[in-house]
């Protein structure tokens, strides 16, 4: 078995959930050129330049051919033009070098600013869309297209595509040039077009899966990296540092031998490829010996056949690399599809609903028949039906599975229920929140991966209110009992809202981290919260200090705390206790206790 044929690891078919749409190729190209909007100017410049040095590429190979000629009619005149062949081919050589530079720089003006603003949209649609949607197509889908994707197309506007374009332009002139010489020394160099065609119909189909199986392996080998730099302690602690690293070495193996596969087809297509450039020499300069003798009607002089011939070696270049980054160019054009496709939603908006019993916004939750299912199967949450009172604090206890997460997502408006609606103040909550986006959303979630921003202490307060000066940030912070060890981060000579934190940053323990999350509720002012484990990871002194931050954020809003330690459901007004998706008890957890069902065996086995 050669290592052409050399079966292809499994492909990374079930990794690739393209639930997100995907443009088609007319539409992204639709879509890049309309990014182009505004900056239509320097892509001009780019294209004249990008032809300036197409056109002064033709020079030397005429020169040269004016030579020969002048050589092999009348030797007296050939010292003068022979000097100013060569100022002329020089000159071209200067303009040519600017012109290429030129061309570059005003591509990459037009480009950058373009792919900016399109990055923008991506990312303004990608935070846009329904959360359901994205948990459908799956994060990972999302993140590969505003991260991958989108740099993809950043280096192949510096790389790539300036290649391509000066390729395609070197190409276009120089077929141009054959046909002003003489049509049929054109219709020779054409001829070699299908020697190039057959090439890349034998690459093609034989590199696109070495080139997949190449990134699945090289991510493969980039995880088991990262696994072993995060998780050294671990390793390092159970003594698996040797096995792990077997691992690695197995992940780079496989990339490795990929990579030389991937050379080896290279280096075939190359050899393939170099028979085709033989050939087509051949082809012209062999209708060229015929063209000078006569045989094929009017005769051409020798110097129009050298120039011919000089013109098919100046092929060589632009067709080589055409060939070459035939791969890249589909791997940008699949990324251009994969982004125009996120640019092209539209964030759902909210539909104008009329709001239904009284609507005066004060955080009233009616939960109707409310039931999920993920998939086929056992439903998350089955005919939920509560109203909760403006205000109310309710906690939600179940063991593991009974559903408990999907109601806080469902009643935050971030899941649609299959079945039932969720009310807020009358209006369906997908819908309230929707309608909120761009000010400040009703309902807030924390949940129990917070987010440190990569930013200033201050970046990640004001991102619940961008309006609030430093007085409110730390009114907020104190009211929450979260000042004194923000101020205690900083060093002395340092406005504590200007620490770094974040990657790169002062780290943040997962419990400062959950009560700066606290803090932006604080400075959000929802009318309705859902904490899920939002003290969850805190030890016990910091438990403490997160769950009296939880009471007094909130003190006045309706909130549905997943309660994961009983003395979360202690505290609250009321208890819904989930079984299998139902609610299996309902009410004050004081009665509930008394009542000897569900809750009591739960308190009883905390207790002990
Ligand atoms: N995104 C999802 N896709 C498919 N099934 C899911 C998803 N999220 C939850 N489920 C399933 O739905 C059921 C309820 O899960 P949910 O997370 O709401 O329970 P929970 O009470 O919050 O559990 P835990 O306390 O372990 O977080 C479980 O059977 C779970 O496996």
């Amino acid at each position: 078995m050669t290592s052409e044929t050399a079966p292809v690891p499994a492909d990374e078919a079930a990794a690739v959930r393209t639930l997100l749409p995907v443009a088609t190729p007319r539409e992204a190209a639709r879509r890049a050129w309309r990014a182009f909007d505004g900056h239509r100017g320097p892509l001009v410049v780019a294209a004249v330049m990008f032809a300036l040095s197409g056109f002064t590429g033709l020079v030397a190979p005429f020169a040269l051919g004016l030579v020969v000629d002048a050589l092999v009619e009348d030797a007296s005149g050939v010292a003068r033009l022979v000097w100013w062949s060569a100022g002329a081919i020089a000159l071209a050589a200067v303009v040519e070098t600017l012109a290429s530079a030129a061309s570059v720089t005003f591509l990459a003006r037009a480009a950058e600013p373009a792919l900016a603003g399109l990055r923008e949209q991506v990312l303004e649609n990608a935070l846009g869309l329904d959360h359901d949607v994205v948990e459908a197509a799956g994060e990972g889908d999302l993140l590969s297209r505003v991260g991958d994707d989108v740099r993809v197309l950043a280096e192949s506007v510096t790389t790539v595509v300036p290649m391509l374009i000066r390729s395609v332009v070197a190409i276009a002139f120089t077929a141009a040039g054959f046909f002003v010489l003489d049509w049929r020394l054109g219709l020779a160099g054409l001829a070699t077009l299908p020697f190039y065609a057959l090439g890349l119909r034998w690459y093609l189909p034989r590199s696109g899966p070495y080139y997949r199986a190449e990134r699945v392996a090289n991510g493969e080998r980039a995880q088991a990296l990262l696994t072993a730099v995060h998780g050294h302690a671990t390793l390092r602690a159970q003594r698996l540092g040797e096995r792990h690293a077997a691992r690695v070495a197995a992940a780079s193996w496989r990339s490795a031998s990929l990579t030389l596969r991937v050379w080896n087809l290279l280096t075939r297509f190359g050899q393939r490829t170099n028979r085709s450039e033989l050939i087509g020499l051949l082809l012209v300069l062999g209708t060229g010996f015929f063209l000078v003798r006569g045989d094929l009607g009017a005769p051409v002089t020798v110097g129009a056949v050298t120039t011919a011939a000089l013109f098919f070696h100046r092929l060589f270049n632009p067709i080589g690399i055409i060939l070459m980054i035939f791969d890249e160019v589909q791997s940008a054009g699949a990324s251009m599809t994969r982004v125009a496709g996120v640019a092209g939603m539209t964030p759902a908006t909210a539909p104008q609903t009329e709001a239904r019993g009284d609507a005066s916004p004060c955080g009233r939750l009616s939960l109707s028949g409310v039931g999920h299912r993920y998939a086929a199967g056992r439903p998350a949450l089955a005919d939920v039906t509560i109203t909760v009172e403006p205000g109310q604090r309710v906690a939600v206890v179940g063991a593991s599975g009974a559903g408990k997460s999907t109601l806080g997502q469902v009643v935050a408006g971030r899941i649609r229920p299959t079945d039932g609606e969720v009310l807020l103040d009358g209006r369906p909550v997908g819908d309230v929140v929707r309608a909120a986006r761009d000010g400040a959303s009703p309902v807030v979630v924390v949940t129990q991966e917070v987010h440190v921003f990569s930013g200033s202490v201050r970046d990640n307060l004001t991102l619940a209110d961008a309006t609030a000066d430093d007085a409110r940030l730390w009114a907020a912070l104190e009211r929450l009992g979260a000042a004194g060890w923000v101020r205690a981060l900083a060093p002395a000579d340092t406005d504590p809202l200007d620490l770094g934190v974040g990657d790169g940053g002062t780290p943040l323990t997962p419990a400062q981290a959950q009560h700066l999350a606290l803090v932006r509720v604080e400075l959000a002012d929802p009318l309705v919260v859902v904490l899920d484990e939002a003290t969850a990871e805190a030890g016990s002194a910091g438990a403490r200090a997160l769950e009296r931050a939880a009471t007094t954020v909130t003190t006045g809003r309706t909130t549905l705390t997943i309660a994961h330690r009983l003395t979360q459901a202690e505290v609250a007004d009321r208890v819904l206790v989930l079984e299998d998706g139902e609610v299996v008890e309902d009410g004050p957890p004081q009665e509930l206790a008394r009542r000897g069902g569900h809750y009591a065996r739960l308190s009883a086995a905390w207790h002990a």
